[in-house]
């Protein structure tokens, strides 16, 4: 693979850029292939693989096997992710208490990497609103937050400039911004064929824009992380520079570079390259917000409905676990698990934005009895109690293409099919004949196990 010239060029002056081993590492380098392990749902699949250093969680796979394919996969125990990306973990602790309980938007989040690797440190009190602008993407990520099984997320699918209206409401705001993308050469050839220098200009305009929009949305004191997939300064070290002239920010000079050494500062910031980590190039940086947002009002929507509460607690406490430490609400006949401590924020965001995802959809009450919903078999809170049907990787792969299949010996009703006790999704038994009820949009095609 050729790099092309005009991005080497522009490259000369940055630190921690050597051209002989960066084109080597683009010519004979293959990708590795990396993870990250879901800490709710911890499967040990992958225990014995390589750690990825500057993540707790992650991983690097020695072949490159068919994720799509492994049930644990669907069953949200890993996300295949960029192992560079991850760096986002060390970046976060150095600048951000996750201690606390705090309110985070992931601007550009689709599919979803960076918003489950955050919803893997945050604490349980803590909302993460994941957004990303095209819908198809949302529609993804939030297919992603589902099967991650916290319930402290929102998926919305708005436009940058929709934020402004949650003036200082966010305690960090990550800016993982759509760019020229050359870090990812290697990954996806299609990307280098696209590159070029206008297109590199053409990007920087539209990150502007959209920490622009979004800025008002962090509150004094709040963190800005913003990062990106391009090498090039002008995506990078020149969005700083127009950060800190533009707003009232203070840039946090890099910490924390013993996990990689200080050939990664450029700047104060991070800069990962190919030829020095095991990852592709990514760049990432952190800023303070000095100045203060003047608190506006913001219509909320009517307060959480919550009709006839203990009949449905006690249906519900079958279902979910520890159920007087959740509250829920009711929308079109739909039933939605949330944490009490973020009812207010939902009442504000469900008012104002584009929903895909609120918490954990349980599902219908019909009957004094409820048809659980998909997020439900997918969450961590789900209850101990209720029926399971642990499968084989064969009739794994059948449940989840949603053929028909035949179980020995199993109790009528709802039941949670699991692989290697990790729940896939529900089917509903009866005397002759099992209702798979795995959604009909995940259902995977391929015919091979
Ligand atoms: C680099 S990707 C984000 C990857 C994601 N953070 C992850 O780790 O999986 C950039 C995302 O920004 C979204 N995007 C593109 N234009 C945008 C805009 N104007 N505002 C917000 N998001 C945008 C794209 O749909 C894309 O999903």
């Amino acid at each position: 693979m050729k790099v092309p010239q005009a991005l080497i060029n522009s490259l000369q002056n940055i630190q921690g850029f050597n051209e002989s081993t960066f084109i080597k590492a683009h010519e004979n380098e293959v990708p590795p292939i990396s993870i990250r392990i879901n800490p709710f749902k911890n499967s040990e699949i992958f225990s014995d693989a390589e750690p990825i250093v500057w993540s707790n969680y992650g991983k690097y796979l020695a072949n490159r096997s068919d994720f799509s394919l492994n049930p644990l996969y669907h069953a949200g125990t890993f996300f295949v992710q960029e192992a560079s990306s991850m760096y986002l973990e060390q970046v976060l602790k150095s600048t951000v208490d996750l201690s606390q309980d705090l309110k985070v938007l992931d601007l550009c989040a689709a599919p979803g990497g960076t918003s489950t690797l955050i919803a893997s440190l945050i604490t349980p009190d803590s909302l993460l609103i994941c957004n990303d602008v095209i819908q198809t993407r949302s529609n993804h990520l939030s297919d992603n937050l589902t099967k991650w099984g916290t319930m402290n997320t929102i998926v919305t699918n708005n436009d940058p400039k929709d934020f402004m209206r949650l003036f200082g409401f966010f305690d960090v705001l990550l800016i993982d911004a759509p760019s020229s993308s050359s870090g990812l050469f290697r990954k996806d050839p299609n990307i280098l064929k696209e590159w070029s220098d206008v297109n590199v200009n053409s990007w920087a305009l539209k990150q502007k824009k959209m920490i622009s929009d979004a800025w008002s949305s962090l509150k004094q004191g709040g963190i800005l992380i913003y990062s990106t997939s391009s090498y090039s300064k002008e995506e990078n070290e020149e969005i700083v520079d127009w950060i800190e002239s533009t707003f009232n920010a203070e840039h946090l000079t890099a910490k924390n570079t013993d996990i990689l050494g200080g050939e990664i500062i450029s700047e104060g910031s991070f800069r990962l390259f190919p030829d020095q980590v095991k990852g592709e190039g990514f760049f990432i940086t952190a800023f303070k917000k000095k100045s203060s947002e003047k608190e506006v009002f913001i219509r909320s929507g009517k307060p959480i409905k919550n009709n006839n509460r203990r009949t449905e607690r006690e249906i519900l406490r079958h279902w979910i676990k520890d159920i007087d430490d959740h509250t829920w609400f009711e929308k079109d006949g739909e039933y939605f698990l949330v944490n009490p401590a973020h009812e207010h924020a939902i009442n504000l965001i469900t008012f104002n934005f584009n929903l895909r995802k609120v918490g954990t959809k349980i599902g219908k009450l019909s009957n004094k009895d409820l048809i659980p919903d998909h997020e439900l078999a997918m969450s961590i809170f789900l209850s101990e109690k209720i029926n399971k049907v642990e499968v084989s990787p064969e009739e794994a792969n059948k449940y989840l293409r949603r053929d028909d299949f035949v179980l020995e010996e199993v109790v009528k009703g709802w039941s949670l099919i699991t692989f290697k006790g990790f729940g896939l999704g529900w089917a509903k038994i009866l005397p002759n004949r099992i209702n798979n009820y795995y959604p009909k949009e995940l259902r995977i095609s391929t015919k091979e196990a």
